[in-house]
C-alpha cells in the first residue's frame, strides 16, 4: 500500500489524531472513513488511542505450531510484562467471565484480543468459541487475533465471519536462511519440519496469509521482533514485502532475552537492542509506511490501558461468582468522553503550535515524559516504569519509543541503581516532563544535562512539550542553552555501514 507523501513540516501525530486518524503519520483525509473508524479506539493501532483506550488478551491457546528461540511459555512471573507470559490458561467460558468482569470494572475496555500464550490459530476451536461467546455477549467490543501466521492462510475467512477485523502477523522474516536462525521447527499439515525447511513454509504462509488477510478487508499489524546481529539488516526487507502486500502498519519490537527465561536465545546469551539500534531500524524502516513506536510487549493475559497492566486484578479466584452484566453504556459514555476530551487536546495543541511557530524550523529537542494514560503528563518520575520519548520542533511532538525504566521510588536497596538506570536510559534526552519529582533525582538528572520540568503536570503531552519548547527555544536564542543532539541525529550521521544502511 503506497502513502501519499505528507510534508515533513506537518507534524506526524498532528495530522490526524483528532480525526479519526492513528497517530501514526498520515493525514486524515488519506484515511477512508472505515479505516479511521477501527482505529478510533484500538489502542494498539492508533498511538493516540492507547491513551485512552484499554485492551485485554484472554489467554485460551496453549498451543502453538512454531518455535521461536526467544519464546518460553512455561515461565510465568506475575510482575512480569512480557509477551507469552500468562498466569492462568482459561477456557473459553471462563474467557467470557473474565472479559464481562472486566467490562464492569473498565470503561475504557475497547478491544478483546486473543494472543496466546501459544498460536490462537493453533487452537482454533477454543479461539473461535471464545470469539463467538464475546461477540454475542459484548457486541461493541472489538476482536483480535494475534498469530505467527502458520495458519491464517487457512482461517481467514473465519475470523471474518467471528468479526474480527484486526490481525497481528509476526514476520521476522523473509530469506528462510534468516528464519532458521530464529525459528528451529514448524509443526505444518501433521509434519515437524526443520531449520530452513521449516522457515521456507513458514515465510511462505505468513506472506500468503497477509495477502488473504488484506483482500478480506482486515487491518493487518505486522509484528517483527529485532534481533541484532540475526535480522537487524534484514528488517527493512522485510517491511517492504509487508507493505507491498497491504498491511497497515509495521511494529518492530525489541528482543527481551534474559537466561532466566529458559529460551534459546536467552541461554546462548543473544542480546536485545539498545534503544539507538530499535530507533534507527525503524527509521529505515519508516520510508513512507507506518510504523509503530508505542507498544509494550504485553502479556497474553494483559488487561488494561498499555503500560498499566492489572492482569492481578483479574484471576479466575478474584472474580465475582455468577454470571455478570455487560456494561455497554458505560463504555459508550466513556466513548462520548473521550471524544470531548480529543477536542479540548487539539484546541490547547493548536493554541501552543501558534506559539512556537517563529522558532528556527531545524531547532529540536527531545524529551521524555511520564504518564499513566489519557495523554496526559500525570506520573511521578519515580513511580515510572518507562517514559515515552519524544523529538519536538515547532511542528509539533513525534513520539519516538518506549524506554522501560526500574521504577525509582520503590524503596530499599535498588534504588540507586535504578536511578543511573533512568539516567541511562534518558541520556539522549535534553528534559523530563513529571507530574512531581523528588530535589535529589532532579539535581542526578541535571548533573547528566535533563531538566527535570514538573510545571505542565496534568496537561496533556503535546501540549507540556511544546510548551517547554517555546521556553527552550528562547533560552537557545539567547544564547543560553545549547540544542543536545538526539541520538537519533548522531545515529543518522554513521547509520552507513553500521546499524543499518537504507541508502
Ligand atoms: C507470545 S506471541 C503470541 C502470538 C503468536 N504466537 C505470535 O508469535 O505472534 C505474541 C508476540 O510476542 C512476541 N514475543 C514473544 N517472545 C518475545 C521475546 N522474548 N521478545 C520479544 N518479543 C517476543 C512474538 O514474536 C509475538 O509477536
Ligand atoms: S509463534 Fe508465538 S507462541 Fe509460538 S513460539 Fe513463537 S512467539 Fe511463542
Amino acid at each position: 500500500m503506497k502513502l501519499p507523501v505528507v510534508s515533513p513540516e506537518v507534524p506526524a501525530a498532528a495530522n490526524c489524531r483528532f480525526s479519526g486518524g492513528c497517530g501514526l503519520g498520515e493525514a486524515p483525509a488519506v484515511l477512508p472513513e472505515a479505516i479511521a473508524e477501527k482505529l478510533r479506539n484500538h489502542p494498539c493501532y492508533s498511538e493516540e488511542a492507547h491513551h485512552h483506550f484499554a485492551r485485554m488478551h484472554v489467554a485460551v491457546a496453549p498451543a502453538c505450531n512454531v518455535q521461536c528461540h526467544y519464546c518460553n511459555r512455561k515461565f510465568d512471573c506475575a510482575n512480569e510484562s512480557r509477551p507469552g507470559v500468562v498466569s492462568e490458561r482459561l477456557s473459553p467460558e471462563e474467557a467470557l467471565r473474565k472479559v464481562l468482569a472486566v467490562a464492569a470494572e473498565l470503561p475504557q475496555l475497547a478491544v478483546v484480543g486473543v494472543a496466546g500464550p501459544g498460536d490462537p490459530l493453533a487452537n482454533p476451536e477454543r479461539t473461535f468459541r471464545t470469539l463467538a461467546l464475546v461477540r454475542a455477549a459484548a457486541p461493541d467490543l472489538r476482536l483480535c487475533v494475534s498469530t505467527n501466521g502458520l495458519a491464517l492462510p487457512d482461517h481467514v475467512d473465519e475470523l471474518r465471519a467471528a468479526g474480527v477485523d484486526h490481525v497481528t502477523v509476526t514476520i521476522n522474516m523473509v530469506d528462510p536462511e534468516v528464519g532458521a536462525r530464529i525459528h528451529p521447527w514448524i509443526v505444518h499439515g501433521g509434519r515437524r519440519l526443520e531449520g530452513r525447511a521449516a522457515a521456507e513454509v513458514l515465510s511462505g504462509r505468513q506472506l500468503e496469509g497477509v495477502r488473504r488477510a488484506v483482500a478480506a478487508g482486515m487491518l493487518v499489524k505486522v509484528n517483527s521482533v529485532l534481533v541484532p546481529g540475526v535480522n537487524d539488516r534484514h528488517l527493512v526487507e522485510v517491511n517492504r514485502a509487508v507493505r507491498g502486500l497491504g498491511a497497515f502498519v509495521h511494529n518492530v519490537m525489541p528482543l527481551i532475552s534474559d537466561p532466566a527465561h529458559g529460551t534459546h536465545y536467552g541461554l546462548t546469551g543473544q542480546r536485545g537492542p539498545t534503544a539507538e539500534e530499535l530507533e534507527a531500524v525503524q527509521r529505515a524502516c519508516e520510508g513512507d509506511a507506518r510504523v509503530m513506536r508505542h507498544c509494550r510487549q504485553c502479556r497474553a493475559d494483559a488487561v488494561g490501558l498499555l503500560g498499566q497492566d492489572r492482569s492481578q486484578e483479574f484471576t479466575l479466584a478474584r472474580l465475582p461468582p455468577g454470571p455478570a452484566q455487560d456494561a455497554a453504556e458505560v463504555r459508550a459514555a466513556h466513548r462520548a468522553a473521550v471524544e470531548r476530551l480529543r477536542d479540548r487536546a487539539a484546541g490547547a495543541r493548536a493554541e501552543r503550535l501558534r506559539a512556537v511557530a517563529s522558532v528556527p524550523a531545524d531547532l529540536r529537542a527531545r524529551v521524555a515524559v511520564a504518564t499513566r494514560g489519557e495523554g496526559r503528563v500525570n506520573e511521578h518520575f519515580g513511580h515510572a516504569p518507562s517514559f515515552q520519548v519524544y523529538d519536538v520542533s515547532r511542528a509539533g511532538a513525534r513520539l519516538v519509543g518506549l524506554r522501560r525504566v526500574d521504577a525509582y521510588c520503590v524503596g530499599g536497596e535498588g534504588e540507586d541503581d535504578a536511578l543511573e538506570g533512568a539516567l541511562a536510559a534518558l541520556s539522549d534526552c535534553t528534559a523530563v516532563l513529571v507530574a512531581k519529582v523528588g530535589r535529589c533525582p532532579r539535581e542526578k538528572l541535571a548533573a547528566a544535562g535533563i531538566e527535570a520540568v514538573s510545571e505542565h503536570a496534568h496537561a496533556f503531552i503535546e501540549e507540556a512539550a511544546l510548551a517547554w519548547f517555546a521556553r527552550f527555544a528562547a533560552e537557545v536564542a539567547r544564547g543560553e542553552r545549547t540544542p543536545r543532539p538526539t541520538s537519533a541525529e548522531t545515529a543518522g550521521e554513521a547509520s552507513c555501514g553500521s546499524t543499518i544502511c537504507t541508502g
